[in-house]
């Protein structure tokens, strides 16, 4: 017998750290070289000879998903690639994940009071409930009578039990009404005190944890999951609870009115009911993988429509909407197999449960001939036991819907849960008065989380002394941008200290670190749908007007702002698109400013600029970065013209480090990098052809 197995990342990174590559046949420089991570590794082994005997990996490459086969004997077969976009399999997530009932019961506590009413309410309708087929049997027997002893006083042998009957209507009705109010309330409030902690929860995870999580399925955890978990706790209540009672009294109706009828009834249902757990069960996998499926199929499509410029730019509109077919195609099968389960479900309790009604009309007629209940006794039984069938049916119905919202609970209590490894807040605070914003990088090893097996910085040593404007250069892929990223702590280092002032990063507070110490202005900055006033004040919230405008002043950005018509009010639009590259970037840099930090780290400000606007922007940046120690990570060299210290990254090292001047003379990688791009400039200006060959 073989067995196969199906490792996802980061399940499969785990693996494969434990278990020698070299059992596997897997030479780790090959998995270095691919320069990606796996996605996932499909392993046939055989406990027959005691190893893996056949095995896949997947690799995610660009659009495309590679598959290589692989034999222990042989060597690595011909991949075969799937031109689909990388759609995660792990990314629906939750399907290991327990539902956490002491977080829910915590949630609970404050609607105590308001649940407790409704499941008394909902308790007292069904005993209401309850008390209706013996009212009906009551009038059913005053009619029978009526027409057996011709009786004319109909009128007032009827008053008291339909009185009666419209009085438990009435308080049904009323019981139904507070019941449903309540649950409404404490559902609602229940689902936004959920909804609230995951957002929470979501903001405060580790910047890791979105490099493996699609915005579209967080999302769809905030939105859907929470919606599907309210709709079934509601119903488990209301219906759920309301069922449960209906059925236990009126199997005490039933046996009051007729043991022998009550016990052949007793011994059919708990066949039904055993036969609907089976399936049940079915169902709940299949529903399962369906909410899976569309929680991929939402984050595909909600990583088209949020780089609908670039899908637009590359004339990409059909390959994203076939690769939306593919994952909505999935999901549809997956749904209409839950739907032909659930159909297939509840059409078998149908027959079930019409059965039974009509065995208790042949049972019950067969006792009525022989004397032994009367016309109304039957009449009260039918009604008890269609009382019983339709409370069956809502919860073979419930039953599924509950299944569902506890998986869907279960998907967001997983990410509610979930604690980052950085926190948030917490650690020292060097005052203002005492900070002077020296930066120290000491025999930083680091790899990225998602990709254990590649070491982005090597041993690499840094000094930013304060007041100082260090830049970093080298080649793409260096790892320049994981400096900034580290100073910002998004990620921890797997060895050597990184320190401001003397103090080691993981001892301070990371709030103060981000919000005050260090002001960050990246390639791509991102501006929020709201006013431009409030875009800079995002960098400080309690800033007054005064304190913006100054700080769009300094950053050259005044004046465009003013010559707007609504000025510092226009409103901008969804990530700041409505504005130019140039000005966006300047609304980045008082954002940044306004903060007034010791320590400004520029990753590439400039170089998603035009010439004209790079200049603007240089210029603006000029001003703001006096007197800061500034960390500047550039592409563009002519951009570091005023930097104190250069410092060339290769490899995660750093190469070469002196002035402009002493790495010119030194003729090393920094010299051949200018040489390139002063060529490239060249080229530019005088508009020469590229030589062909
Ligand atoms: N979030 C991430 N998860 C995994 N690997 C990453 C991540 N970000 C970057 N890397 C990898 O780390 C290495 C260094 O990347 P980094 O962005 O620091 O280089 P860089 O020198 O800034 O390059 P460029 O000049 O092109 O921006 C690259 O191999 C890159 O693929």
């Amino acid at each position: 017998m073989a067995l196969f197995f199906r490792l996802k990342t980061p399940c499969l990174l785990r693996f494969l750290h434990q278990v020698p590559l070299s059992s596997l046949k897997i030479h780790p420089s090959w998995i270095q070289k691919t320069g990606t991570f796996l996605n996932s590794i499909k392993l046939k082994w055989s406990p027959k000879h005691g190893q893996c005997i056949k095995y896949a990996l997947s690799l995610p490459v660009g659009y495309g998903l590679i598959t290589f086969k692989l034999h222990p004997k042989t060597a690595l077969c011909a991949p075969k690639v799937k031109h689909s976009r990388l759609v995660k399999d792990d990314g629906g997530g939750g399907s290991n994940t327990k539902f956490d009932w002491k977080q829910f019961f915590q949630m609970l506590v404050p609607e105590m009071w308001y649940l407790l009413a409704a499941v008394i309410a909902a308790v007292a309708a069904a005993l209401v409930n309850i008390k209706i087929p013996l009212l009906l049997g009551d009038m059913v027997n005053v009619v029978s009578n009526m027409t057996k002893e011709a009786t004319t006083d109909f009128i007032n042998n009827l008053r008291i039990p339909a009185i009666k009957l419209m009085m438990f209507y009435s308080l049904q009705g009323l019981l139904t009404f507070i019941y449903i109010s309540l649950l409404s309330t404490v559902g609602e409030n229940v689902a936004a005190q959920m909804r609230i902690k995951l957002f929470d929860s979501l903001l405060r995870q580790d910047v890791e944890f979105f490099d493996t999580h699609k915005t579209g399925e967080l999302v769809d955890r905030l939105t859907s999951d929470i919606q599907d978990f309210k709709s079934s706790f509601k119903l488990c209540i209301s219906q759920g609870l309301r069922a449960v009672t209906q059925t236990i009294g009126c199997v005490f109706t039933l046996y009051a009115i007729s043991p022998k009828l009550t016990v052949l009834m007793v011994t059919v249902i708990p066949a039904v009911i055993g036969v609907g757990t089976m399936m049940g069960s079915g169902l709940r996998a299949l529903s399962k993988a369906a909410q899976d499926q569309v929680a991929k199929s939402t984050a595909v499509a909600d990583e088209a429509l949020g780089n609908v410029r670039t899908v637009r730019a590359f004339a990409m509109e059909t390959k994203e909407n076939e690769i939306f077919s593919q994952q909505v195609e999935l999901s549809k099968k997956m749904n209409i197999n839950l739907g032909l389960g659930i159909g297939a479900f509840q059409g078998l309790s149908n027959v079930a449960l019409n059965g039974i009604v009509l065995g208790t009309l042949f049972a019950g007629g067969y006792l009525m001939s022989g004397g032994e209940i009367t016309a109304g006794d039957l009449m009260s039984f039918l009604v008890a036991s269609q009382t019983i069938e339709r409370s069956l049916a809502q919860m073979s119905f419930l039953f599924g819907n509950v299944v569902k919202g506890m998986s869907a609970g279960a998907r967001a209590f997983e990410f509610i849960n979930n604690e980052p490894k950085i926190p948030i807040k917490g650690g020292k605070i060097i005052p203002y008065y005492a900070m002077y914003g020296d930066v120290e990088f000491e025999h930083v090893n680091f790899s990225y989380p998602t990709r254990a097996g590649q070491k982005v910085l090597k041993d690499f040593s840094l000094k930013v002394p304060r007041g100082t404007v260090v830049a970093l250069v080298g080649l793409s892929g260096g790892g320049k941008s994981t400096v900034a990223a580290l100073l910002e702590r998004f990620y921890d280092i797997d060895e050597g200290k990184i320190s401001i002032d003397g103090v080691s990063l993981k001892e301070l507070d990371p709030t103060w670190l981000r919000g005050k110490a260090i002001g960050f202005i990246n390639q791509e900055p991102v501006l929020f749908a709201t006013s431009v006033m409030e875009n800079i004040r995002y960098g400080r919230p309690d800033a007054t007007d005064v304190e913006v405008i100054e700080a769009a002043s300094m950053a050259n950005a005044d004046g465009f702002i003013r010559s707007f018509p609504e000025g510092y009010d226009t409103v901008l639009g969804e990530r700041g698109v409505t504005v130019s590259g140039g000005q966006k970037q300047r609304i980045a840099i008082a954002r940044a400013l306004i903060k007034n930090p010791s320590i400004l780290v520029l990753d590439e400000a400039t170089s998603a600029l035009d010439a004209e606007s790079e200049q603007i922007v240089q210029a603006a940046l000029d001003n703001v970065v006096k007197g800061r120690t500034v960390l500047i990570i550039a592409h563009r060299l002519s951009t570091i013209r005023d930097a104190d210290i250069i410092a060339v990254v290769s490899n995660g090292q750093i190469v070469e480090q002196g002035s402009h001047d002493e790495l010119r003379k030194k003729k090393g990688l920094y010299w051949e990098l200018i040489r390139k791009q002063e060529l490239e400039e060249e080229i530019q200006t005088h508009q020469w052809g590229r030589p062909e060959f």
